[in-house]
């Protein structure tokens, strides 16, 4: 299988002397094509730091993030956000859903931005949303849809343009244990169905039994890698 996602000794630090933190410290990962991983370990352990930096958030401190075989870590800033916008889609709090913005616009929205025609998007709008089970809610803003529905919202509009790779930085946060299961009962479904490469962090132990690799951080340093 080919690798999708690759770190090279990468690191992350903020502050310095006394106030140093190695969120990451030198992490060597190479996730395939296709599995689904969870990244675990206690607060503060580099989970969103690790996140961030593959999807090219933040930058590097040290090392290097290779997506698809392309370095990230070399590109300019313009090409890096095109190549975000192609290659990756987030499920994460920071971007969360457009409040103006209807389910189905705010999941159309990246396609308008890479030109697809209307009717292209509409079908593939559609087709997303009744499989992430939100057929008949394509009218509705935000407030206007449970948490869970909120969340699927969010994972179509990471799924629909069809990335090879979705982060997720906690995905279940603030939904109970049984919407939050459902939620990653159908990310799981869709990562066998398209073959996307599913890599989301989670405090939570149903969540990662689910998982088939789980990663373990802990003060930045992978201390577990978990192939079931
Ligand atoms: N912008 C920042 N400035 C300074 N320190 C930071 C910054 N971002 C993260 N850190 C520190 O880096 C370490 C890793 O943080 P990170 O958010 O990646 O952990 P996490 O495992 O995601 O935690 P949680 O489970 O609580 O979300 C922590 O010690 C955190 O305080």
């Amino acid at each position: 299988m080919t690798s999708v996602i690759k770190t090279i000794n990468l690191s992350r630090h903020f502050g310095q002397g006394d106030t140093l933190v190695k969120a990451l410290d030198e992490v060597n990962i190479t996730i395939k094509k296709g599995e689904f991983t969870a990244i675990i370990g206690p607060s503060g352990s580099g989970k969103t730091t690790l996140l961030q930096l593959i999807g090219g958030l933040d930058e590097t401190s040290a090392g290097n993030v290779i997506l698809d075989d392309k370095n990230i870590s070399d590109m300019s800033g313009q090409e890096l956000s095109d190549f975000r916008r192609d290659h990756i889609g987030f499920v994460f709090q920071a971007y969360n859903l457009i409040p103006v913005l209807s389910a189905k616009e705010n999941i159309e929205y990246i396609m308008l931005l890479q030109g697809v025609s209307a009717d292209e998007r509409h079908r593939r709008v559609e087709h997303i949303m009744a499989q992430v089970g939100l057929t008949g809610l394509a009218s509705r803003r935000p407030t206007q849809l449970s948490g869970g529905q909120q969340q699927r919202v969010a994972i179509a509009r990471a799924m629909v343009s069809n990335p090879s790779i979705i982060l997720a930085d906690e995905p279940t946060a603030n939904l109970d244990s049984r919407t939050g299961m459902a939620l990653i009962d159908m990310m799981k479904k869709l990562n066998e169905q398209e073959q996307m490469t599913f890599v989301f962090s989670t405090h939570d132990p149903k969540i990662m039994e689910s998982a088939r690799r789980i990663i373990t951080l802990e003060d930045g340093r992978v201390v577990d890698d978990f192939v079931k």
